[in-house]
Formats: C-alpha cells, sequence, structure tokens
C-alpha cells in the first residue's frame, strides 16, 4: 500500500506542477486517475487562452498531434474544465492545466512551441486595431512570461490586431534580451485557408489541390492574395480577381458578422492554427522544406515586418522569401497594405517604448 501510494505521488508531482493543487481540486480529476507517459518523444506545447472560443477546439486538435508529447493549457479562467475535458481524450500527449497569473511560469517552463490566442474578439462594426486597448496588454503580460520562462521556444501569435501584437512582442523579447527575430512568427494561415478555399471553388477544384500565397499583413487591405501566383497555375478574369481579393480580405468580417455578436472565426482559426503548429514543429524536427506564410521579421520590403512564404526549420522561420513577379493589380495592393501597415506596426512598438 505504502508503495502504491508513493507511485501515486511521483505520477502526481509530474502531471501537476506545485503550485496547480487548487486546480486538480476544483477541476475534479482525481490524481489516481491519471497516467503520466513520461518520455514519450514529441515537442512540450502550450497554449495561452486555451479555454476561448479558438483555444479549446486549438487545444483538442493538438491533442490528436502526434507530435506533441506534452500539452500545457493556460487561460486565465476556465482552464481546469477544458483541461480535465480534453485528458480524456486517448492520444499520446500529457495534457496538464495552468489557471491564472501565479502559474504563468510552470505553464511556459520547458515549452518548444507557445501558441497564444489569448485575448478579445471583434464584434459586429468593429475593426481588429479597435481590440488593440485590451489584447496589447495581454500580450504584452505573456511575452514577458516567455521572456523569462521559455526565451527559445518558438512563438505562434494569434491575437489581433496581428500587425501590432508581433511588433510588442518583438519588443518585450528585446527589453529582455532574449529576441530572436526567427522564433517569433504571426499566425495568418487563415488567410491562405480562405484564400485556397475560395480559388478552388471558383476553379471547380478540390481546396487541398489549391496553394495561394497570401502576404502582407492580416487585417483588411493589408491582406494581400498573390492570385497571379496559385498553384496550379490558373488565370482569372479582372471581375474573379477583384471578388476574390475583396472575400479574401473580408473573410474574417464574414465570420463576425454571421456570429452576429458572438465572436469571431473560432473552428476554422483552431484548424488554421494547427496548420501552421503542426508546420512549425516539422520544421523543428529537422524536417526539409516546411514553408508556409507567416507574419515575421523581414526585409522582402522597407517594412520590419511582413507576412510571406517563409521556410520553417529547427531555428523556427530560418528563411524568408522574396515575393516574386507581381502584376499591375498586385503591385497597387502591395502599396495601400505597405501603408497601414507601416502605422499597425509603428503603433505596435511605441506601446512597449513609450
Ligand atoms: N490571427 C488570426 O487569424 C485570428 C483569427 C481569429 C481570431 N483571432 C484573434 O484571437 C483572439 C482570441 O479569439 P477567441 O475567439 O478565441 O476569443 P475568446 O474570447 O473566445 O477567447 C479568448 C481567451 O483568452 C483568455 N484570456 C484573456 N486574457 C488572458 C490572459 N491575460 N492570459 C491568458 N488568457 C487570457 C480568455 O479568458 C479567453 O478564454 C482574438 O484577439 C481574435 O481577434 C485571430
Ligand atoms: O476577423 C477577426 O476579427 C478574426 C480573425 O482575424 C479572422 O480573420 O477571422
Amino acid at each position: 500500500m505504502e508503495q502504491t501510494n508513493q507511485r501515486i505521488a511521483k505520477i502526481s508531482a509530474h502531471l501537476y506542477p506545485s503550485n496547480s493543487q487548487d486546480m486538480e481540486d476544483s477541476c475534479g480529476v482525481r490524481r489516481a486517475n491519471c497516467r503520466a507517459k513520461g518520455g514519450a518523444p514529441g515537442f512540450k506545447v502550450a497554449i495561452l487562452g486555451a479555454a476561448g472560443g479558438i483555444g479549446q477546439p486549438l487545444a483538442m486538435l493538438m491533442k490528436i498531434n502526434p507530435l506533441v508529447s506534452v500539452l500545457h493549457l493556460y487561460d486565465v479562467v476556465n482552464s481546469p474544465g477544458v483541461t480535465a475535458d480534453i485528458s480524456h481524450m486517448d492520444t499520446g500527449a500529457v495534457v496538464r492545466g495552468f489557471l491564472g497569473q501565479a502559474q504563468l511560469e510552470s505553464a511556459l517552463t520547458g515549452m518548444d512551441l507557445v501558441i497564444i490566442p489569448a485575448g478579445v474578439p471583434r464584434k459586429p462594426g468593429m475593426t481588429r486595431d479597435d481590440l488593440f486597448n485590451i489584447n496589447a496588454g495581454i500580450v504584452k503580460t505573456l511575452c514577458e512570461g516567455i521572456a523569462k520562462s521559455c526565451p527559445r521556444a518558438v512563438v505562434n501569435l494569434i491575437s489581433n490586431p496581428v500587425n501590432s501584437t508581433v511588433p510588442i512582442a518583438a519588443e518585450v523579447f528585446k527589453k529582455a534580451g532574449t529576441y530572436d527575430p526567427k522564433r517569433l512568427l504571426g499566425v495568418t494561415m487563415l488567410d491562405v485557408v480562405r484564400a485556397n478555399t475560395f480559388v478552388a471553388e471558383v476553379l471547380g477544384l478540390d481546396p487541398r489541390d489549391v496553394d495561394v500565397p497570401v502576404v502582407g499583413g492580416h487585417a483588411g487591405v493589408t491582406i494581400l492574395p498573390l492570385l497571379s501566383q496559385v498553384k496550379p497555375p490558373s488565370s482569372f478574369t479582372q471581375e474573379e480577381v477583384e471578388y476574390l481579393t475583396n472575400r479574401i480580405q473580408n473573410g474574417g468580417t464574414e465570420v463576425v458578422e454571421a456570429k452576429a455578436g458572438a465572436g469571431s472565426a473560432t473552428l476554422s482559426m483552431a484548424y488554421a492554427a494547427v496548420k501552421f503548429a503542426d508546420a512549425c514543429l516539422r520544421g523543428l524536427r529537422g524536417d526539409a522544406a516546411v514553408v508556409e506564410c507567416a507574419f515575421v521579421s523581414s526585409q522582402v520590403t522597407e517594412l520590419p515586418f511582413f507576412a510571406s512564404k517563409v521556410r520553417l526549420g529547427r531555428n523556427g522561420a530560418e528563411e524568408v522569401f522574396q515575393l516574386g513577379p507581381l502584376n499591375e493589380y498586385e503591385r497597387v495592393g502591395l502599396e495601400k497594405a505597405k501603408k497601414e501597415l507601416a502605422a499597425s506596426i509603428q503603433k505596435g512598438v511605441s506601446f512597449i517604448r513609450k
């Protein structure tokens, strides 16, 4: 009996960090019912904002991902319930939950990849920039935690406005002396996912066979689909180009309006976030030729950050690709995108430097 108790105590120390006792009690999961799958190969991933509209399906999909060995779910509310629920899934990753600022350090320590969908979403009539006042502070706090507890982790930043939150994160990391531009990636994958879907509809193809590069940023005119570079090579009428560009640029608003006050894209975003996180993990594993679009530190234009195709490797975004040849319509779109992006980037930088 004594031996059994010792074994249970050992397992529970592994599953639950010392300061998460309250959470364990409140979620009602008995320690003895859990098993630690210590030593399984894979990456350690934390989701910050894991109890939210994106966070929950994202956590579920990451629990299924065979590249993940440990999954940490952090939020300021409701993470005990989400953790208890997801931990019952019979997949490989060990799940641990963390609640509130006091547990941020434990949530982050040792992580290889941190995914951040924390923050408020839009309601109809709002722009992403209207979220700045609340989300800037949330991203700042979380990134300070990353700088302290897992400065070498690759960060996938989802919280809006991405065009400003990525510069905020960069400034926080610079201040802490931990900034590695390769390891900070703004997630623009949903724009690519939407572009593939809408273009496939027009072409009558399976979206899985379509690849549309989407560059620039993640808001309105800064979302710039390069329809001249679609794979498989395709031609579009001017009417189709305008319809597709407009629909891709306003895909987020389409969902916000349809949800009528109940938030923004969560399910398609969780899908896109997992697609992107999986690519980052394959890069970290050393797979060759993993290429996706992301909003990163960049020298592709005169702006310090820009979304374009990047090659993901053992160190994060190891190569940032040039835009390739643009047609006249895309060149005009690029100028518009850069103007808005410059202001959004500056706003993020000033928030930390002020
Ligand atoms: N990059 C993209 O393509 C994209 C797509 C969709 C949504 N988003 C953005 O993602 C964010 C989240 O959207 P959602 O629909 O999941 O919102 P939500 O309100 O459903 O969930 C947000 C979660 O963040 C948590 N949170 C708040 N402050 C926190 C903190 N300090 N630390 C940890 N967690 C905290 C909340 O408790 C909540 O559980 C929004 O800013 C939204 O605009 C981005
Ligand atoms: O549109 C939003 O506010 C959420 C997200 O950025 C999206 O593109 O769906």
